[in-house]
């Protein structure tokens, strides 16, 4: 557990748990010392010594005093190094969530990540002052004592240590049982707040839909299994708690029954059997509180085991010396995909050249959304390779691919801020005129003028205040700003309004002859004039691929499929005759 704590620890953080642990161990030695001391002291009194018993009485405040001075500064550096720790795993955690790759994130994470940034972290940080030392002192020093305890009487120590086996292996089973109902109950959590945050997500879809049954049943059976996991955890934790205390409680028993018999044959005096048998009360005390805490171990290291499973997630491959593209052609050279066993795509071989438009169109579910995934290299291909400028991606590296490609998808997600600062994320060096040149080349400036504020406007949360063509404006602008060679466009499906339609339109036509740009086509106009249109088949391969017009001469499945989709744009109400 200690090793975990420090593997997630800057230097900063090491130097103050490594001191804090330093100062633990010495109070809680000089803690035992004074425990072992009460035995002459105690002897002393009994037999009314006053000479020997002011002496001892001197030597105990003395061990005192330094016990005082080694807890203050413990619990000072403790303190410092908590804060210091939260520190360090939020910014490993911040670390590591901008390295995973994109597709990590695609199941959702959201219950896991919040309660690792939240609870977790702060359980975590503040363990060592508020449960480790606890537990160390609950150890130390009743070894201590124990050590010491063979310096007065090698019999009754021999009793304390014979013990020692049994209380550590019911330590160890206290911590074992918490700790598997604690995961257990732990993943509960991240599943039920997950539900939960679904639940509240999804509450427009909900509502329209007008049956919340799926979500209800699916948000109460999670926080069912949160309860149940949890009372699995209260009752594996009591029942291993009360084992623990009875078998600290058969220590002391043990120590009486040793004490007496030893008594009894007077190879023991009465005050020493006394003294010592305070001692071993004193002696059960802090592995009693230790064994309390020991579930708080457990929960730690729960939480520890999420942050070494979330750093064990294995990035992409990344070059030692990325490559160079020569240029920036997207090509597809013998690619096969699949999210499980069964590949999405499958063999599939094009190129995109730069400076020119291919619009990819295919029936739903052929992958068309997949080829833009690969080329932002959310993923890399299980055979084949996507290149840019002749380079496969994972030679180039994701720096070079997260620079050089531009992705607009449907699923725009915008900050809460002004609409200008949503843009100006595409590329923050530039000065606010040039972020408003190319907002307006999107016409995002028609967006701004309607609302209050104007270019300072907020968007709202997700960028609620705007239409989703809104939203694809600002992304496409902010795609605009970026300058990368490579624009990946994913039209809105859903029907767009005039307004929107044609400024998007004006957005391509204005980047088409400058980059290399792929869009999964669904306007007519967009497929009509693109530069080469590649059609899916739906099987994981290309049906046909060509010009608009090369594909119309062909008169195969493209022509059939532009054939219904002009009738079914031209379908018009008729008044009935
Ligand atoms: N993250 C994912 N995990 C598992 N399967 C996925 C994932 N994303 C897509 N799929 C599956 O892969 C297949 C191709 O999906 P993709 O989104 O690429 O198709 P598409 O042609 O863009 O579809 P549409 O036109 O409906 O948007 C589909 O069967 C889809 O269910």
């Amino acid at each position: 557990m200690i090793r975990q704590l420090l593997r997630y620890s800057s230097p900063t953080a090491q130097r103050l748990l490594r001191a804090e642990l330093m100062f633990i161990v010495a109070t809680a030695v000089l803690q035992g010392i004074a425990f072992l001391l009460l035995v002459p002291l105690l002897r002393a009194l009994l037999v009314g010594d006053m000479e020997a018993s002011a002496r001892w009485l001197i030597a105990v405040v003395g061990v005192c005093i330094g016990y005082v001075i080694t807890t203050w500064f413990s619990s000072q550096i403790g303190m410092k190094a908590s804060t210091e720790l939260l520190d360090s795993l939020l910014t490993r955690l911040g670390d590591r969530l901008v390295e995973l790759p994109v597709a990590w994130f695609s199941t959702d994470r959201s219950g896991l990540l919040a309660g690792l940034a939240t609870q977790g972290a702060m359980f975590v940080s503040n363990t060592p002052y508020a449960i480790l030392r606890q537990i160390l002192t609950g150890f130390i020093t009743p070894g201590t004592v124990l050590i010491g305890m063979y310096f007065f009487d090698w019999r009754l120590a021999l009793a304390m240590t014979v013990m020692v086996p049994v209380l550590i292996f019911g330590y160890r089973r206290l911590q074992t049982a918490i700790g598997r109902s604690d995961a257990i109950h732990s993943d509960a959590v991240d599943d039920a707040s997950g539900r939960v945050i679904e639940f509240a997500r999804a509450q427009p879809a909900l509502r329209s839909a007008g049956d919340a049954t799926i979500a209800d049943r699916l948000v109460d059976e999670a926080l069912q299994n949160q309860h149940r996991a949890y009372r699995g955890l209260l009752i594996s934790g009591g029942a291993g708690m009360a084992t623990f205390a009875g078998l600290v409680q058969l220590s002391l028993t043990l120590l009486l029954v040793v004490g007496a018999y030893l008594a009894v044959g007077g190879s023991v005096d009465v005050p020493t059997l006394i003294a010592v048998l305070v001692l071993g009360v004193r002696f059960n005390e802090p592995i009693v509180s230790a064994g309390d805490l020991g579930g708080g171990v457990a929960v730690a290291r729960t939480t520890l085991d999420q942050f070494d499973r979330l750093a064990a997630v294995s990035a992409l491959s990344e070059p030692e010396s990325p490559r160079v593209p020569d240029g920036w052609d997207v090509a597809f050279d013998g690619v096969t995909f699949g999210y499980g066993d069964v590949p999405v795509l499958r063999n599939l071989s094009f190129t995109a050249p730069s400076g020119g438009m291919t619009a990819i169109v295919g029936p739903s579910g052929s992958g068309k959304t997949t080829i833009t995934r690969l080329i932002a290299r959310f993923y890399d291909p299980v055979h084949g390779a996507v290149s840019i400028g002749g380079v496969p991606i994972p030679e180039l590296g994701t720096a070079i691919v997260e620079a050089a490609v531009a992705p607009v998808f449907q699923d725009v997600y915008l900050f809460d801020d002004t609409i200008l600062n949503n843009i100006w994320i595409g590329n923050p060096d530039l000065a606010r005129e040039d972020v408003i040149a190319a907002a307006t080349r999107a016409r995002v400036d028609e967006i701004a003028a309607r609302l209050p504020g104007g270019w300072d406007a907020p968007v709202g949360e997700g960028g609620s205040n705007l239409s989703g063509g809104e939203r694809q404006r600002v992304s496409i602008a902010r795609a605009l700003l970026k300058d990368a060679p490579i624009v990946l466009l994913d039209e809105a499906t859903a029907a767009l309004d005039i307004g929107n339609e044609i400024a998007i339109g004006a957005a391509i036509d204005a980047i088409r002859s400058e980059r290399t740009l792929i869009i999964v086509a669904h306007r007519l106009q967009t497929i009509m004039t693109a530069d080469q249109i590649i059609m899916l088949d739906g099987e994981g391969g290309i049906r046909e691929s060509g010009t608009h017009e090369q594909l119309l001469a062909a008169d195969g499945p493209y022509a059939r499929y532009w054939k219904e989709r002009v009738e079914a744009a031209s379908w018009q109400l008729a008044p009935p005759r």
